[in-house]
């Protein structure tokens, strides 16, 4: 499904004053938005670029970003979108139409806002992130690979990945061993954490008996919440038998941040770095959890960023929801390999939470087996289920108002540890932000409810007992977005704790960009995990219904979920797609074929 805005007031704010022809008309029929429009219409003017076919593929392709693509394929968009809007004036002949902008002032001047290639349109900044990022990862990829110590390597996978059950991982774990980068992917529950954590483990061995300093390692994330849940986690697997008492030590030790902190603000720039190409990182080896968050621009500057000689471990679930912003970076990867010889994937299957309803609950939407999806959450079990009918404010009542009375009353006494802990114990996920199905709106109505708890209306927005989630970076403050925290009673007036890394206080008036945080879109809940999770699924017609977004929320959650909403709708969102276009996996098999002195170890 196409996203269309609906325009029929002819002062709508959205409709570009003062342009005409074919972008305008476009733009009144809700496919164009007024940015995108004077954006082509501005620099094609520069350019004395007069063709309107040219300009509406510039337009469509700023639309085409500003909808996660980082590029559009005219012919793909004028079949589908065109099926939508028979009456707006589509170039009859999209292969034409394609050779026309390759031959565009705007493609062809000394430096172009266009760029293409055979099937795709990009904007300049777009087409050099794809060809940039792919040249670094078949840079790496034709080194000559790390050479650990075989015998000790062999000694290490046997102690930390001992006996059949650790197969698959431990294969994993020799492979990212003997190469400069690997990429490991699986589902929720497949161990990827574990062979991190077990892994790191095996690589600090290695630096140790080679008489190397002590590993430096980088635990990085997109958000400072699945930064927090990876250092968490690493710790956590330290515990696990086969680990040396230093090695558990060492493991608890690591730090994790956001990838922007580790990459280095800069004041003046808000997509470049500190680090970069010509002042690289220190550390030895680079994670970075939760990959498939992570947008182009960010991924081509991290990658930048590492040096040749370290490790580079890339770690995340393709099937996940992309990036908010352009690009599908972590399912480019694992397509632009598929097939080589020397791929640096690693794809872990084996589900290691045994009797996990909720794995086969995602494995079912992840493979859009409706039928199955259904059979399960129609099997009884307490911990998937899908609550139809029409109640849907007594549903959500019932599935949110207990934890929210249990954090005001924990506030309310300054318990900080036991309202943070009831924070995390459950979260009602939302497809939309506003609107009836919109997380703005069940915030709104929680408090409401815990109004009529007290007999009167609480403070706005801040009370005690108040859950926040902080929701853009702000340097100053050291807060992510991402972050959460809760409101509680400090002398006169309220104090917010948030909650990550360590333990912080803020006077509510210092936070800036922070929500409610009973309720939260999924796009937001991203490398986020709750014990309990509801999950309230939009009108069947809903354009943001999608396989992603039902595989994402259902995978926020530990031990039990629930769906709110009819079965077409689990239908139409395990139907739907979201179809982003890219040319990275081309760009990078096409790479690879053209460096057939790669030297990447054979898997
Ligand atoms: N080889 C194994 N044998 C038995 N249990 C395992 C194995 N590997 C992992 N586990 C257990 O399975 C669970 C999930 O593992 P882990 O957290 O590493 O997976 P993950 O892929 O990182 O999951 P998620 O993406 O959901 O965070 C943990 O309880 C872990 O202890």
């Amino acid at each position: 499904m196409t996203e269309l805005l609906v325009i029929d007031d002819p002062f709508d704010r959205r409709l570009a004053l003062g342009v005409t022809g074919v972008l305008a008309d476009f733009n009144r029929a809700g496919v164009l938005t007024s940015a995108d429009v004077r954006i082509a219409a501005r620099v094609s003017d520069v350019v004395g670029e007069t063709s309107e076919a040219v300009r509406l593929a510039f337009a469509l392709t700023v639309r085409a970003v500003r909808n996660g693509s980082t590029a559009v394929e005219l012919a793909e968009l004028a079949d589908e979108l065109g099926a939508e809007t028979p009456d707006l004036p589509w170039p009859a002949d999209p292969v034409a139409w394609h050779a026309e902008v390759s031959r565009s002032e705007l493609v062809v001047a000394d430096v172009p806002a266009l760029r293409v290639d055979d099937r795709l349109v990009y904007l300049d900044r777009y087409f050099e992130l794809e060809t940039e990022l792919a040249r670094d990862l078949v840079d790496r990829s034709r080194l000559a690979p790390p050479a650990p110590d075989d015998a000790l390597l062999a000694a290490d996978l046997t102690r930390l990945f001992p006996g059949e059950g650790y197969a698959e991982q431990r294969s994993a774990a020799e492979g990212a061993a003997r190469r400069w980068t690997t990429i490991l992917t699986g589902g929720p529950g497949t161990g990827k954490t574990t062979a991190l954590a077990r892994l790191l483990a095996v690589l600090a061995s290695q630096a140790t008996a080679a008489g190397a300093p002590p590993l430096r390692v980088a635990l990085a994330a997109p958000t400072g919440k699945a930064a927090a849940r990876m250092k968490e986690a690493v710790a956590a697997v330290s515990e696990a038998e086969g680990f040396t008492a230093e090695e558990r030590a060492w493991l608890r030790s690591l730090e994790a941040s956001t990838m922007h902190r580790l990459l280095g603000f800069r004041p003046d720039n808000s997509t470049r770095f500190r680090h970069d190409r010509r002042h690289r990182l220190p550390h030895d080896v680079v994670v970075v959890d939760e990959s498939s968050m992570v947008s182009l621009t960010l991924m081509t500057r991290l990658v930048e960023a590492v040096r040749p000689d370290s490790r580079l471990l890339l770690v995340g679930d393709p099937d996940q929801l992309a990036s908010i912003e352009a690009g599908t970076v972590l399912r480019d990867l694992v397509g632009g390999w598929t097939g080589q010889a020397a791929s640096p994937v690693a794809h872990l299957v084996s589900e290691h939470r045994f009797g996990d309803e909720i794995g086969t609950l995602a494995a079912a939407v992840r493979d859009g087996d409706a039928d199955r999806a259904i059979e399960v959450l129609r099997a009884g079990h307490p911990s998937v289920r899908l609550v139809e009918g029409d109640h849907l404010a007594d549903t959500v009542q019932q599935l949110v108002l207990p934890g929210a009375r249990a954090m005001r009353a924990a506030a309310e006494r300054g318990d900080v540890e036991d309202a943070l802990a009831e924070l995390n114990r459950h979260r009602l996920l939302c497809a939309h932000r506003e609107g009836p199905f919109g997380a703005e709106t069940w915030n709104v109505q929680v408090e409401r409810w815990l109004d009529e708890d007290a007999g009167h209306t609480l403070g706005r927005p801040w009370f005690a007992g108040r859950p926040v989630l902080v929701t853009e970076n702000d340097r100053g403050l050291r807060l992510y977005n991402g972050d959460t925290g809760i409101t509680v009673p400090s002398g006169d007036g309220l104090a917010v704790f948030v909650a990550e890394e360590e333990r912080r206080r803020f006077a509510p008036s210092r936070l800036g960009a922070v929500q409610t945080a009973y309720a939260m879109t999924v796009h937001r809940s991203q490398g986020s995990q709750f014990d309990r999770v509801s999950v309230l699924l939009p009108d069947d017609d809903s354009r943001l219904l999608t396989r992603e977004l039902l595989y994402t929320a259902l995978t926020r959650a530990q031990s039990s979920v629930t769906l709110i909403g009819s079965e077409q709708a689990v239908r139409a969102a395990i139907g739907t797609r979201v179809l982003r276009a890219s040319g990275l996996a081309e760009r990078l098999a096409a790479a690879l074929d053209s460096a057939p002195g790669a030297v990447g170890t054979a898997d």
